[in-house]
């Protein structure tokens, strides 16, 4: 699909360093072996060094010696990161020997080698869960300067036969903010519109999605969508953006010619914002399970430097997409694009 073969262009061209968490997990090696043959990005895998070099040399015709292996039980950088991150946590009553502890913790090893400058952006999420995974890159990594908060996409990749129009759209907040209030809501719709075009060149096309379409219900949790919507407007007057909008108004011309007269979007929106992490991460596994719809993240935004997680029931493939993202975000963060 051409967006998914130009964000592997751009990632090679970028050449950045990208850290794999759970350099152990066979998905993970295999994944990592395709970015580096494929020119995609620089690995390090994180994890026992005799396990990940045992994953390694089963790749038959691979030279091992191209991704670099770092084991955080033994690794020569401990010192200088529990340093780093007894400065991150002390606020919290962090001591330098839970510190010394936490660091050979793999995920937040990973968010370290991030937060020091020895890579450029991390992937995990393969084996750990969600929460893990994003808690160690908000305590090590952090929110960056110039956005409110961090939240997360699935970049949804149409391009079955079936799929009448073909394409990436981006669906959020599927995996982070689990109960966003209207501002918050407003804040993922920026940052994902702001990600929409970032790795698609695009303009973004954003639908608030509810249960209700253009006042068709009258509920507290249809108010928040229409508040957020006005207050993404008003802090964007340029932002495309419209809502509540079910999603068959958001998706399907037809429909939002019926459902939602004068809508801007014209049901051909790109980007759609859900109301609730239970709606929104329903609807991404049964766009991907059912709907043969590939499904690219949690990709997270707002973050200072690149961190990412990936689906539990991930394949090696969506791992050497994630490790491409990842590298086209740290080349935006290079160059200052705000997402
Ligand atoms: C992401 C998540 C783990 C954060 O939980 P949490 O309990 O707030 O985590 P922590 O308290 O460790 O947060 C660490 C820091 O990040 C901050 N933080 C939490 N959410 C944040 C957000 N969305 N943006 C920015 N900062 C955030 C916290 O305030 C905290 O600040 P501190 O430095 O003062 O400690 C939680 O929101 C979560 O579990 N989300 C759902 C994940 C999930 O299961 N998804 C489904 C599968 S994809
Ligand atoms: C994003 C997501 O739902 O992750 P997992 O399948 O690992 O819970």
């Amino acid at each position: 699909m051409k967006p998914l073969r130009a964000i592997l262009g751009t990632a090679s061209a970028s050449d950045k360093i990208i850290a794999l968490s759970e350099g152990d997990d066979p998905r993970i090696v295999e994944g990592a072996v395709m970015a580096v043959k494929e020119g995609v990005a620089q690995i390090v895998l994180v994890g026992n060094y005799d396990k990940v070099s045992a994953l390694l040399t089963a790749h038959s015709g691979f030279d091992p010696n191209r991704i670099e292996i770092h084991d955080p039980d033994s690794s020569p950088l401990l010192p200088q990161f529990a340093a780093a991150l007894l400065e991150r946590r002390k606020h919290k009553g962090m001591t330098i020997e839970m510190a010394q502890e936490q660091v050979k913790n793999r995920l937040f090893y990973a968010a370290l080698l991030v937060e020091e400058g020895i890579v450029d952006g991390t992937v995990g999420g393969a084996v750990e869960t969600t929460s893990d995974t994003v808690r160690a890159a908000l305590q090590i990594i952090g929110t960056a300067p110039d956005a409110a908060m961090v939240s997360s996409f699935f970049l949804m990749l149409f391009c079955q036969d079936h799929h009448d129009v073909k394409g990436v759209r981006v669906f959020a907040d599927c995996g982070l903010v689990v109960d966003p209030n209207a501002q918050e809501m407003a804040e993922i719709a920026r940052a994902s519109a702001a990600s929409y075009t970032a790795l698609t060149g695009d303009t973004a096309r954003v639908a608030m999605l509810s249960f209700s379409t253009s006042g068709s219900a009258e509920h507290p949790k249809v108010s928040k969508v229409v508040e957020a919507t006005q207050i993404a407007r008003a802090s964007d007057p340029d932002l495309l953006i419209d809502g509540e909008l079910q999603f068959d108004a958001a998706f399907v011309p037809e429909v939002a010619a019926k459902k939602a007269v004068g809508s801007p979007l014209e049901g051909q929106a790109n980007v759609f914002v859900f109301p609730s992490l239970n709606a929104g991460n329903l609807g991404y596994k049964i766009a991907q399970r059912i709907g043969g719809v590939e499904a690219i993240g949690p990709v997270l935004q707002g973050l200072a430097k690149p961190a990412n997680d990936l689906s539990r029931g991930c394949t090696s493939e969506d791992i050497l997409h994630m490790i491409a993202v990842t590298a086209v975000q740290a080349q935006t963060h290079e160059t200052g694009t705000k997402s």
